[in-house]
């Protein structure tokens, strides 16, 4: 167990190159005792050299990393106490399987008897209790990768670092391995930091998630926090499935109140929904994104507090246990997700009710959030 903080560390490759890479840009970060935290973002924004730099396996350009109150910056990777499933740190040839497992627990003289039983236990949780006398080159990239991550359970280190640990896994496998992946560090209490690219692995499996985009954290929030209070325009169109809805748009006056005006693609005004919400810095004419979520836009007349809007169906999709349901809008386009198949083919007019809890709007230039629901972007996160 252990807290492991990341204050201001950036990864620069090449710096003396004419060209210099700033993969990881003064990326700040406090993980908790025991927590659980997932690295997400797309190819090239820079998760996996920031995982590296905690490992050791990268120098460290600019910042700090401490685990603990130690900065371990300049240590080599095998000072650290970190355990670590790194695609393509690879098994030991010459040793069974279950030697692999066992052979940081025999280096640090842990008991042969409770070896053994520590061994049996991850082999059994990550299904390769059958394949335990056999050598690395004789089992499947599949297994090589469960073997690789029992190699990192098993020691039950202070912090574990662990590199798309199941990418090489059928999506069945992996959503019964995650479930005891996540039982088993949180019985030990083990600070984890993984890797990943794909957000149902993220959104499912870490207490707080880190959201990275050009080297940049965007975000560090729980799962709830990512999906209900986005940060920014970035973190909005990144997390969910569908991802929420994002027009361009702007503050206009209706009624003598504010209202927020969607603008179509080609820059005409779309719909219209009455933002009761004035702030100081939310005055007519500030372009804006308004960003609503797909799954919480009802089907049906409005109720209290509710914007109705009605629109015509242009795609029905049914994917087995959701539909998702595009929609035209007044000229734009608007996805919505429901629970049940619906026999609702194109061309046919939907009455549509808003939440407000449905709504956020983004600033039009910097993409921060202003507000989630009706409230204020930094009231909402408090
Ligand atoms: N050794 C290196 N030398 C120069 N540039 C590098 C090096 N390693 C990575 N990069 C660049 O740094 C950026 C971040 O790479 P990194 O591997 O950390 O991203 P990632 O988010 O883990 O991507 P992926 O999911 O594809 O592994 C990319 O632009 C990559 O091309």
């Amino acid at each position: 167990m252990a807290t492991l903080t990341l204050d201001a560390v950036s990864k620069i490759y090449g710096p003396r190159l004419s060209h210099p890479v700033r993969a990881v840009d003064t990326v700040s970060l406090a993980l908790r005792d025991g927590e659980l935290v997932g690295l997400l973002g797309s190819s090239g924004c820079g998760k996996t050299s920031t995982l590296r730099m905690i490992a050791g396996f990268e120098s460290v350009s600019e910042g700090t990393i401490r685990i603990g109150d130690r900065i371990i910056n300049t240590l080599r990777p095998a000072e650290r106490n970190v355990a670590m499933a790194f695609e393509g740190y690879a098994l030991y040839p010459p040793l069974t399987v279950r030697d692999n497992i066992a052979f940081s627990l025999l280096r640090d003289r842990i008991p042969k008897a409770e070896v053994q039983q520590r061994v049996a236990h991850v082999a059994a949780l990550l299904e390769i209790g059958d394949i335990l006398d056999r050598y690395p080159q004789a089992i499947s990239g599949g297994q090589q990768q469960r073997v690789s991550l029992a190699r990192a359970l098993v020691r039950r280190a202070q912090l574990s670092l662990l590199d798309e640990p199941m990418s090489q896994l059928e999506p069945q496998l992996r959503a019964v391995l995650r479930a005891r992946i996540k039982d088993y560090l949180i019985e030990h209490r083990m600070t984890t930091v993984f890797v990943t690219h794909d957000q149902t692995e993220a959104l499912a499996l870490a207490d707080r998630i880190a959201v990275m985009e050009g080297g940049r954290l965007q975000q560090f929030a729980s799962p709830t926090d990512l999906k209900r209070r986005p940060a920014n325009f970035f973190v909005a169109s990144f997390i969910g499935e569908p991802p929420m809805n994002l027009f361009p748009a702007k503050m206009v006056r209706e009624n003598g109140g504010l209202a927020v005006e969607v603008l179509g693609e080609d820059g005409t005004p779309g719909f219209r929904l009455p933002w009761p919400h004035a702030g100081r810095d939310l005055a007519e004419g500030r372009t804006v994104h308004l960003g609503i979520r797909a799954h919480e836009i009802r089907l049906g007349a409005p109720r209290p507090g509710e914007t109705a809007l009605d629109g015509v169906v242009v795609a029905n999709q049914w994917l087995g246990d959701q539909s998702h349901i595009a929609l035209a809008v007044a000229g734009v386009r608007l996805t919505i997700v429901t629970d049940r198949a619906l026999a609702a083919p194109v061309d046919t007019r939907l009455a549509l009710a808003l939440p407000e809890t449905a709504l956020h709007l983004f600033d039009g230039d910097s993409g921060l959030a202003i507000a989630h629901g009706g409230r204020p972007a930094v009231a909402a996160a408090a």
